[in-house]
């Protein structure tokens, strides 16, 4: 039977010549639309199937889960020691492993041990955003990376030149490099890994071994001081102090393997965790600049439920459906990671009559999901009230796409969603966010486009942000 269809192959090459790489959502999204909602395209063998339609996604990965569950081989991020990341690594038992362990920790009802640290960080983000409002994406920056290395090290991040944070930092560019189609040959042709680093298209070797050494580094460090902090008996609880505390649920043989473990799981939930959630929180910044209207909205009812001098609390939440829907509307909006992370299948399949051989790469176009003119009229208008009923409810409408599908779903989904919630709401409790103005008073025009990363973010843009009023300043000033 044939393939989905597609652009029309070359001889040798298949698509090679076609496959998109700046923002290729947006071309897959047209791909949909000229070809159908399941696209397929080549290049040396190596199949590829865009699902551009919930329908086509739901029926593939969440109901055909089993055979879609794989990732791709890509053999660079073996190479660089990224081969053990729970997101990117291969079905299998090691990661059902890992994925067992990651869930204990972030589960929906484990959330609530960590919103301490959540409502704490953010505290300090609002002061911050009140003393230097200019550096607000360093702030974003600060904010998520201090939560996630809290809850996984117990570790508090200096606000600037953090050791550990910049080690991971420079882990996840790696990591993203790793991910970018067609940037090391040896992801095409995987034999390549077997030839010496001298012979053509080899250059990745040394690449690989350079990366292996900080990310061996960002995986050993923060463990380490764990391990420190439990031999002097002091430091915060973590996840990972209470993996080394609670050895036997792990499953491990030896105190090696153990190790391991834990310190690969840990460094996936930064990798995982500190882009995307800083990511989701400029499209905040970014929706509220340009859309005043929905800023006032939100904050009219944070204030007629929570009232003022006082920052909202998690249990706030079922209360305020408006900034429910907002962050709804912002996930949908400009999803931050739009294409999510590839799946593959395990075995062949057919569906609609098409063939999808084993191994195939599955992109899941999530931004071709959220902008179905058919689902959400006007895709590009930032409106929460598409996720509300006409008496002001929240609407049935509560799954978010972002976080991806089937058994590969996000794993720290229950945690992110936490973290952006609160820091929402407690900023638009305290702080106006408006377009900025020039030197001239004139406004600085703000465009909402994505950058051209695998885990994007909106393109630098300007806001202003001050406090709503005298009484809310003193409220940050008083946390
Ligand atoms: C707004 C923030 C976030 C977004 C948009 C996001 C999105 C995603 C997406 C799209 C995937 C791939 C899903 C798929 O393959 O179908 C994923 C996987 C994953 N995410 Fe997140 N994520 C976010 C935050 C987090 C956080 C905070 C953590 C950790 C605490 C986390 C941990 C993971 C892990 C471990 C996986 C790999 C799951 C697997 O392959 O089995 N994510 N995420």
């Amino acid at each position: 039977q044939p393939f989905p269809p597609g652009p029309k192959p070359k001889l040798f090459i298949g698509n090679l010549l076609d496959i998109p790489t700046e923002r290729p959502w947006l071309t897959y999204t047209e791909w949909g639309k000229r070809y159908g909602h399941i696209t397929h395209f080549e290049a040396f063998g190596n199949h590829v199937v865009v699902l551009n339609s919930l329908k086509a996604a739901t029926e593939l990965l969440e109901k055909r889960t089993r055979n879609y569950s794989d990732r791709p081989n890509l053999p660079i991020m073996d190479l660089m020691g990224w081969g053990i990341c729970l997101s990117i690594m291969r079905h299998g038992g090691v990661w059902r492993q890992y994925r067992r362990l990651f869930h204990q920790y972030f589960r929906r009802d484990a959330i609530p041990t960590y919103h301490p640290i959540y409502e704490r960080k953010i505290q300090g983000f609002l002061r911050n955003l009140l003393s230097t409002p200019e550096h607000f994406v360093d702030h974003i920056k600060t904010l998520s990376a201090a939560i996630i290395m809290a809850t996984m090290f117990g570790y508090e991040v200096n606000p600037t030149n953090d050791p550990f944070v910049g080690l991971a930092e420079e882990g996840v560019r790696l990591f993203a490099q790793g991910l970018v189609p067609g940037r090391f040959a040896v992801n095409t042709f995987p034999i390549l890994r077997y030839f010496p680093s001298w012979f053509p298209g080899c250059g990745f070797h040394r690449f690989a071994r350079d990366a292996s050494e900080v990310i061996e580094r960002m995986k050993t460090l923060p463990f380490k001081f764990v391990q420190q902090n439990m031999q002097h008996g002091v430091g915060a609880s973590s996840v990972v102090r209470e993996m080394l505390e609670s050895p036997n649920s792990l499953n491990c043989d030896s105190v090696e393997e153990m190790e391991t473990t834990i310190k690969n799981v840990a460094a996936v939930g930064y990798a995982a965790a500190n882009e995307t959630t800083a990511a989701t929180l400029l499209v905040f910044f970014l929706a509220m600049a340009l859309n005043p209207p929905v800023l006032r909205k939100a904050q009219e009812e944070i204030d007629s439920v929570v009232g003022p001098g006082r920052i909202p609390q998690m249990g706030d939440r079922p209360g305020l459906p408006y900034c429910e829907a907002m962050v709804r509307e912002l996930y949908r909006f400009l999803p931050t990671v739009p294409l999510a992370i590839p799946h593959a299948t395990l075995e062949d399949d057919f569906y609609e009559g098409y063939f999808i051989p084993k191994g195939t790469t599955i992109i899941p176009n999530v931004w071709a999901m959220t902008h179905d003119e058919s689902v959400y009229t006007n895709p590009d208008e930032f409106r929460p009230e598409r996720f509300l009923d006409k008496d002001g409810q929240l609407n049935s409408d509560d799954r978010v796409l972002g976080f991806g599908f089937g058994r590969r779903i996000c794993a720290g989904r229950y945690a992110a969603d936490a973290v952006n919630w609160l820091a929402i709401v407690s900023t638009l409790s305290i702080f106006d966010i408006e377009k900025a103005k020039d030197e001239n008073g004139m406004v600085i025009p703000i465009e909402p486009r994505l950058a051209n990363e695998v885990i994007t973010h909106p393109m630098p843009f300007k806001c202003a942000i001050t406090p709503r009023n005298h009484e809310t300043r003193k409220v940050v000033e008083g946390n």
